[in-house]
């Protein structure tokens, strides 16, 4: 086997991806070394499930090249597949089986030999303080236990590329976090860990993030290097009706985009201060109520939101 250590444990060049009309993924490139985590964040529909699938060699592109581990995904799927493990949205436990049960049937899948699934699933489980659970049927586990019990069948056969679609999607933090440490075991391990996450907290513990929008990636870079870039303060406004809300302050002088985040709306603005007043008369004079406008730390959704904004000026 020929061993090249400087080669990314994943490399993507112009992969594009048409669903119809629709270009979900659109000439994407970027790389992940063996040992980093490789972010993938933007809006619903911005294409980061598409990547997930075309990398994993479940579905081809195309066009574009994908090369995983030296081996051309698009050519070889079926070898790409083994260094791979991809954990999708819904990971597809089975649910009137025990956790143990669950994993023996991972393991045997990818035929992993009794003696290293035993002391793996022992790591892993210990790991995510899922021992105690071993023998509970997987449907009467928490949402959070689910999503620890699929990253242990999807780690059970110790892959070089790990892929995971927002993996902790309504996820508790306390397993959020227990979820987070199997990972950055696994980048000890020199696991390429490729994540696809809507959630503040996991975009920043990517060592680099990939900003999405409409199928492109528009910035890649450090979370704090992106953070740095954000232009500008945010305002939230609470509203009964944030979608009027963000219609009328959307246009204003000083206000560089505004979205809805749930029941509120984020405004970017060239100063809190300086435009709260002009924002409170505009809604006062377009009828539209509000509960609060307050101005708030940027996450990195706000953060996205302004690039993202800024950017398709
Ligand atoms: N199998 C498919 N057939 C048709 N269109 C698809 C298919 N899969 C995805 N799309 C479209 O491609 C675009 C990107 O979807 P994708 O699921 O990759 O986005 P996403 O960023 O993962 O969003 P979400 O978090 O909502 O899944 C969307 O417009 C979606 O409707």
């Amino acid at each position: 086997m020929t061993d090249a250590p400087s080669r990314p444990a994943v490399e993507v060049r112009g992969l594009t991806k048409r669903f119809g009309a629709r270009t979900a993924v659109d000439s994407l490139g970027f790389a992940c070394a063996a040992g980093e985590v490789f972010g993938f964040v933007g809006p619903d529909g911005a294409g980061k499930t598409t990547i997930m699938r075309l990398l994993a060699a479940v579905m081809p592109p195309d066009a574009g090249s994908i090369v995983i581990e030296g081996v051309d995904a698009v050519r070889e799927p079926e070898r790409v597949r083994s260094h791979v493990s991809y954990m999708p949205q819904r990971f597809g436990l089975y649910e009137d089986l025990t956790v143990d049960e669950n994993i023996a049937f991972f393991a045997e899948l990818f035929g992993i030999r009794r003696n290293d699934r035993d002391a793996r699933a022992a790591r892993l489980l210990a790991a995510s303080g899922m021992t105690p659970f071993r023998k509970r049927r997987a449907g009467q586990l928490s949402g959070g236990m689910k999503q620890k019990l699929g990253l242990t069948c999807s780690l059970i056969h110790t892959p070089k590329v790990l892929l995971l679609d927002e993996p902790t999607a309504g996820v508790d933090p306390v397993s959020r976090r227990d979820f987070w440490r199997i990972l950055y075991g696994l980048r000890g391990e020199g696991v390429a860990i490729v994540v696809a996450t809507s959630y503040l907290d996991e975009a920043e513990r990517c060592g680099r993030l990939g900003l999405m929008r409409e199928g492109r990636m528009l910035y890649c870079d450090t979370p704090s290097a992106l953070k740095a870039l954000m232009p500008g303060e945010i305002l939230a406004i609470a509203a009964p009706a944030p979608r009027a809300a963000r219609d009328v302050v959307a246009s204003l002088e000083g206000v560089g985009g505004a979205i809805l985040m749930g029941d509120s709306v984020h405004v970017v603005v060239d100063g809190a201060a300086r435009r709260l007043g002009a924002i409170e008369a505009a809604l006062a004079a377009a009828n539209v109520p509000f509960d609060e406008i307050e101005r708030i730390a940027p996450s990195i959704e706000d953060l996205f939101v302004s690039l993202l904004t800024e950017k398709a000026e």
